[in-house]
């Protein structure tokens, strides 16, 4: 099986996801930091609309097997792998909650026929929320409180050896360490060089580097990101200026669509906003071709 998805050129064709089920059902808000919005039974029914609209733009979705196992941010399958055109890594949680997501995703490489070229443990925490390709051949890290120095250099050593340089660039404090602020958080690729950012905490040297290699970057309307806790920006490219957002931010949609993008939507209160992961979170491309 074709696997690497870290070419923006190309359009979705392999995705894997994991439906909230009753891991969710289960989770105490308090506990997983959900907000007010949390509804574990809107959440599924969010989730389905989300995986019709992947499904419809013609990627394949694998499904990871969904259980009573108390991992309910598991849903978000984005944050403990990624797959290269060499093969998957598998990552380290920096949430704690959430360190024992790899076993599911080293199952579902093992289904799939996806090498796993390599893996972090211990004290080396990376999430692939933090992670960036700002080219097949270079990969941004946000050093955060998800993602640490031990990590990124992990990483670095795993990714040298198949030609692929790690940036490490730093994350702020925002809101504190309960929260997740992902570097994909401030950032959404909307095309192989377009992306939608919230500029005020981006990482300069990461804006910088962007703007001296040509990227055109749509600066997201500050109260619709306020007001979705971040939500707003997080948007998944299905194809090159091909997107997928939360509803309810009609300017942060409408700059995308100024710029040439076709955008859908889905509901995500109950989901996204209040679990703080949106499309792009609750994807994990396997293959773009
Ligand atoms: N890549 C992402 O931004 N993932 C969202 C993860 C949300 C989840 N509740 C978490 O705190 O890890």
């Amino acid at each position: 099986m074709s696997f690497g998805a870290e070419d923006r050129t190309k359009p979705l064709a392999r995705v894997m996801m994991r439906a909230p089920g009753p891991a969710m059902a289960a989770a105490d808000p308090a506990l997983w930091h959900y907000g007010p919005g949390f509804d574990a039974a809107r959440a599924s029914v969010q989730h389905a609309a989300l995986a019709d609209i992947v499904a419809a733009s013609g990627a394949e979705i694998h499904w990871i097997p969904s259980g009573d196992d108390g991992l309910s941010d598991a849903v978000f399958v984005q944050d403990p792998s990624f797959v290269t055109r060499a093969g998957a890594v598998v990552l380290n949680m920096g949430k704690a909650l959430r360190r024992d997501e790899a076993a599911l995703h080293l199952a579902a490489y093992a289904d799939l026929g996806v090498p796993v070229i390599g893996r972090l443990g211990g004290d080396a925490t990376v999430e692939s929320g933090d992670c960036l390709w700002i080219d097949p051949q270079t990969l941004a890290i946000g050093r955060g409180v998800r993602s640490n120095q031990a990590g990124i250099e992990a990483l670095a050593a795993i990714l040298a050896p198949h030609g692929i340089r790690v940036q490490a660039y730093d994350l702020p404090y925002w809101t504190g360490p309960e929260a997740c602020l992902h570097l994909m958080s401030l950032i959404s690729p909307l095309g192989p060089r377009m992306a939608l950012i919230h500029a005020p905490l981006l990482p300069y040297a990461l804006w910088a580097d962007l703007t001296a290699r040509g990227w055109t970057l749509l600066m997201a309307p500050e109260d619709e990101f306020r007001a979705s806790n971040g939500l707003s920006l997080n948007v998944l490219m299905l194809k090159p200026q091909d997107v997928v957002m939360v509803d309810g931010f009609p300017g942060t949609r409408a700059l995308m669509e100024g710029a040439g993008c076709r955008v859908q939507v889905f509901e995500g209160d109950a989901l996204c906003i209040a679990c703080e992961g949106g499309p792009t979170c609750l994807t994990r491309p396997v293959l773009r071709s």
